[in-house]
């Protein structure tokens, strides 16, 4: 075993790991960053790039098949060619990847070491069966992984994840999706679009992120009218036939229904991928799941060295969080222990279905019961949003009643990806519900929408 010293040492090379590696080298400190699996990151690889490649053709198909309403008529036949389909999602795919490799092939050669990393202690790691690393401070940046749970094993592998699908070749016929979270909405839209015969199971009510019941509400209804979406399923029977996947499920009507499917995807959420770390063997204090206590700020774990960023600790699992958090971490390993809070933007999160799903800002779920008033809009009468025939959405906004500052914002509608901006911007800026509607707004536009939303919450501050 060969034995190596550094001052960091970073576990996992995705967007966490390979920021908080170029954060400690930027530091002047000598750095090494290990990776078990395939370089390419998380996100580009099996995540948010060949998701979002997936529903573009998806958007495509749905376009192609709405012009009607506006007196233009595709008389031909519109056909999905499911290899064309996968196609360019893995050759756009692979374009990004590219990316990510070219700068990993950037750093030396012997800043990288290729096995899985396994805590000796809290500072000591082993690499495989093949190096020893001793450093002066580690970043745990090992990512997610599905939480599946045992039930589902019964279909064998007619059972798939998310990475499972952009592998494909062609579309399949008939997917089953569990969990209408982020990953489930997102897959079981784009896949019902392409033709996919789609059923879309979750547990207890949720749909999405959304913890405002009124906008959840709409947003079931919403995507029911498109696929089919239980959010409170009841599973009657699993198992598995041959090559099929069987699931018996009681209907809206109450009926028991039988379905064969070609696969399952399970999409019940993601657990931090720290199991294989040994991490009993350090100090570190481990939460309930066996997570490293940290610090949201510094990202330091306990007073020790040890720090932890990205989908890894599970705070902010999205893709800019990651990137800022290993920068954080990278920093603070490099100057450890002179350890400081490291930059945290405004919350926001998007979900590429259609409509989009938003949040800015604090979650309704977090408000304070009393003290705050909420400003709505329904994008079903919204100017520009009805010229494109995009006019389903419902907007809550919350304002404090005694400062008047914008607290946040909850929605389903047109363009969501783009307003989610204004708003967070505004959110970081403090800025109040008055101070929103000074600012410019065109005409027509999808904000007008949030105008109205503005004022609405300003009538009701008053
Ligand atoms: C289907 C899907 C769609 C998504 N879409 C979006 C989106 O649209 N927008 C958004 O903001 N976010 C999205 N996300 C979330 C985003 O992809 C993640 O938040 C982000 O990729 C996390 O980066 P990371 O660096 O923490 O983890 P990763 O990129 O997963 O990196 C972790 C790395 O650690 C390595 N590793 C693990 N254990 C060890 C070990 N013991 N030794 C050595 N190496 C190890 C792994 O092999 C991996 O390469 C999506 C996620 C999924 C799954
Ligand atoms: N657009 C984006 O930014 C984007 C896209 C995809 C993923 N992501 C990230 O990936 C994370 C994980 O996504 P996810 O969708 O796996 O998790 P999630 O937590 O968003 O959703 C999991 C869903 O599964 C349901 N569920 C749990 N157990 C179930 C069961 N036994 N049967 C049926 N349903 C069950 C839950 O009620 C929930 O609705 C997200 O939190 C997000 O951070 C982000």
């Amino acid at each position: 075993m060969n034995t190596l010293h550094t001052d960091v040492a970073v576990i996992g090379a995705g967007t966490a790991g390979l920021a908080a590696y170029r954060a400690a080298r930027a530091a002047g400190k000598r750095a090494v960053i290990i990776e078990s699996g395939p370089y390419g990151t998380t996100c580009a690889r099996v995540g948010c790039m060949p998701s979002k490649l997936l529903i573009a053709a998806a958007e495509a198909a749905h376009e192609a098949h709405h012009t009607a309403p506006f007196g233009v008529h595709i008389d031909g036949t519109i056909r999905i060619d499911g290899h064309q389909v996968m196609g360019r999602v893995k050759s756009e795919r692979d374009h990004f990847v590219s990316f990510v490799l070219k700068g990993v092939e950037n750093i030396p050669a012997e800043d990288r070491l290729v096995g899985h990393a396994r805590f000796i202690d809290n500072l000591i790691l082993n690499v495989g069966e093949h190096t020893q690393v001793n450093a002066h401070s580690v970043v745990i940046a090992t990512g997610s992984v599905p939480s599946i749970p045992d039930a589902f094993q019964v279909f064998g592998d007619c059972l798939i994840i998310n990475d499972d699908v952009f592998n494909w070749d062609t579309l399949p016929k008939r997917v089953a999706v569990f969990g209408p979270g982020v990953i489930g909405l997102e897959l079981g839209q784009a896949l019902s679009r392409l033709g996919v015969h789609v059923r879309v199971f979750g547990a207890r009510g949720g749909v999405g992120p959304l913890t405002d019941p009124a906008i959840r509400d709409y947003a079931r209804d919403t995507f029911q009218q498109a696929f089919h979406l239980d959010p409170d399923a009841t599973i009657l029977d699993m198992a598995r036939d041959g090559d099929e996947a069987i699931i018996c499920y009681q209907a809206s009507n109450q009926m028991a229904v039988t379905e064969r499917f070609d696969y399952v995807l399970v999409a019940t959420g993601r657990v931090p991928n720290v199991k294989g770390l040994d991490l009993q063997h350090t100090q570190l204090q481990l939460d309930s799941k066996g997570v490293p206590v940290f610090d949201p700020h510094t990202l330091q774990c306990g007073r020790t060295s040890v720090f932890i960023a990205g989908d890894a600790n599970n705070h902010l699992p999205l893709l800019h969080e990651a990137a800022d958090e290993g920068k954080t971490a990278g920093t603070n390993a490099a100057h450890y222990p002179d350890v400081k809070p490291g930059h945290r933007r405004a919350p926001i999160a998007v979900v590429f279905t259609d409509p989009q799903i938003a949040m800015v800002g604090q979650r309704f779920a977090d408000l304070p019961a009393n003290g705050f008033v909420t400003g709505e809009v329904s994008f079903e009468d919204q100017g520009r949003s009805r010229v494109m025939l995009k006019n389903k959405g419902l907007m809550h906004v919350y304002a404090d009643q005694a400062s008047g500052r914008f607290l946040g914002a909850e929605w389903i509608g047109p363009r969501a990806e783009n307003i989610a901006h204004t708003l967070a911007w505004a959110y970081q800026q403090s800025l109040t519900i008055d101070q929103m509607l000074d600012m410019p707004f065109y005409h027509p536009v999808v904000e007008e929408g949030l105008r109205t939303a503005l004022r609405d919450a300003s009538a009701k501050l008053k």
